[in-house]
């Protein structure tokens, strides 16, 4: 770990104290672990859950002992959360529902989760003079104005009308019966109140829009460590599909695009801002990796090649299958087209760009994925095809399966 870091101006960074919150997820695990072993910071580690940062908590392991600390809490009800932003020096604000099979499921906690829960940390950051980091999303663009123009419009090929940028590009959202946008409706929302704060209370702040973040540790495997029955983001969902020998499902014919960011690429932009004050506050920072976009489809078959040469498992004959998103999400989803980041803010101010390749991303992140849950994953169709057979044979058979399922399913959570 550097003691002494600089910051971009070439002046001695203090070691500060860091609020964080949803820290036990996925982007939360990544910071804390890049905070831990290359910087003096300390991190004070809110979230409900802390299974994905149980590995800097473990006691005797630690060259980081005594410079994180978890508090298990909820920020809805919780009355310790003022004080711990005032011990802080800084608050990163990660906690959300932000995972699409919700937003048009469970609206209501959405829309609770994305803002009004975040009000009264905007509000004691502001009152405390503390900083704020929010993460919003890149979902706040909602469709590019390309998505509206005439199938054969010259125009369609100009990037003025769907490259997103911060300070210029609109927000464009579907009808309210489209309830898939009440997750960036609610983010735009804090996003304006975050920025009002900021003009009229002096409030400083950064604000992130990630633009899909993908690696180790996203969400979840369904059954595995998460419910069998939930439907985690795209990288899961496929790797789940690729662990199982299943084809992967394509949403309306997978022709939405994205351009997909290595999280290690992306912690690297987090940790700029965290260090680099003066450069990042009052502004909002795309954090994406614009040369790697895809179709979903393209996706898919990219994945595919890509788990067979780290699994050695030949690919299925059909790989893909096509599903409606009504089917797939149910009532109310809707879809981003393409969502390619302007890169010039915080390449101005952070000097910031991301490295890493798609392929090369998706094969260390499906290297994880193999290596932490192909055994699991293996074990599980056992029980479940055990579970069957004793289903229809016996009755007590039945009883003793499914205590070994729940067995190991805790074991594995
Ligand atoms: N991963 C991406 O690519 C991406 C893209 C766009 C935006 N974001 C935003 O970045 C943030 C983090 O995303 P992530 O991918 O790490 O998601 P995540 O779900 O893995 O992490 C969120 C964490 O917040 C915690 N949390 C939620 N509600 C809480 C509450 N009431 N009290 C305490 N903890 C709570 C959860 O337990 C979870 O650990 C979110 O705000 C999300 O909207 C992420
Ligand atoms: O990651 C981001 O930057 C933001 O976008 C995500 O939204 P989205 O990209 O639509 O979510 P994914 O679940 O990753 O889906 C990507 C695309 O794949 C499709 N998909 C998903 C899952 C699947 O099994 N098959 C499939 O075709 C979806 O329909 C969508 O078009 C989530 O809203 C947030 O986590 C975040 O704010």
């Amino acid at each position: 770990m550097a003691t002494t870091r600089m910051d971009l101006d070439g002046r001695l960074i203090k070691p500060i104290t860091i609020c964080m919150i949803g820290a036990g997820g996925f982007i939360g695990s990544h910071l804390c672990e890049k905070l831990m072993s290359e910087t003096p910071h300390k991190v004070l580690a809110l979230d409900v859950y802390n299974d994905k940062i149980k590995h800097l908590l473990e006691p005797d392991s630690l060259l980081w002992a005594g410079r994180i600390q978890f508090h298990r809490l909820n920020i809805k009800h919780d009355s310790r959360l003022e004080a711990l932003i005032k011990m802080a020096d800084l608050t990163i604000n990660l906690a959300a529902i932000c995972t699409p099979a919700d937003y048009n499921t469970r609206p209501l906690d959405t829309i609770y989760s994305n803002f009004i829960d975040a009000l009264p940390v905007v509000k004691y950051c502001s009152e405390n003079n503390k900083r704020l980091i929010h993460f919003s999303t890149c979902e706040v663009y909602g469709k590019t104005i390309q998505s509206f123009l005439p199938k054969d419009s010259p125009l369609r090929q100009d990037p003025a009308y769907y490259v997103l940028k911060e300070d210029t590009s609109p927000c464009i959202f579907g009808s309210i019966e489209k309830q898939r946008w009440s997750y960036a409706c609610a983010k735009q929302l804090i996003e304006r109140l975050i920025y009002a704060e900021g003009a009229e209370n002096g409030l400083e702040f950064t604000i992130v829009r990630p633009f899909n973040w993908i690696g180790p540790r996203m969400d979840f495997i369904p059954g595995i460590d998460g419910p069998s029955e939930g439907v985690p983001r795209v990288l899961a969902c496929f790797s789940n599909n690729l662990l199982r020998h299943e084809p992967l499902k394509l949403v309306d014919g997978g022709q939405s695009q994205r351009t997909f960011v290595y999280i290690k690429d992306a912690i690297e932009a987090v940790l700029l801002m965290i260090e680099n004050p003066d450069r990042a506050n009052g502004h909002i920072f795309n954090v994406g990796n614009p040369n790697n976009e895809v179709t979903v489809r393209q996706l898919a078959e990219m994945m595919t090649k890509v788990y067979t040469k780290v699994s050695g498992e030949p690919a299925l004959e059909s790989p893909t299958i096509d599903v409606s998103s009504k089917e797939f999400y149910g009532e109310g989803y809707d879809d981003s087209d393409k969502r390619i980041p302007d890169m010039t803010i915080i390449n101005k101010q952070l000097g910031w760009n991301p490295k890493t390749s798609l392929w090369d991303l998706l094969e260390s992140t499906l290297t994880y994925q193999h290596r932490t849950y192909a055994e699991a994953i293996k074990k599980a169709m056992k029980f479940k095809v055990g579970l069957v057979i004793s289903d229809v044979s016996l009755g007590g058979a039945l009883f003793c399966e499914t205590v070994g399922i729940a067995k190991f399913c805790q074991e594995s959570f």
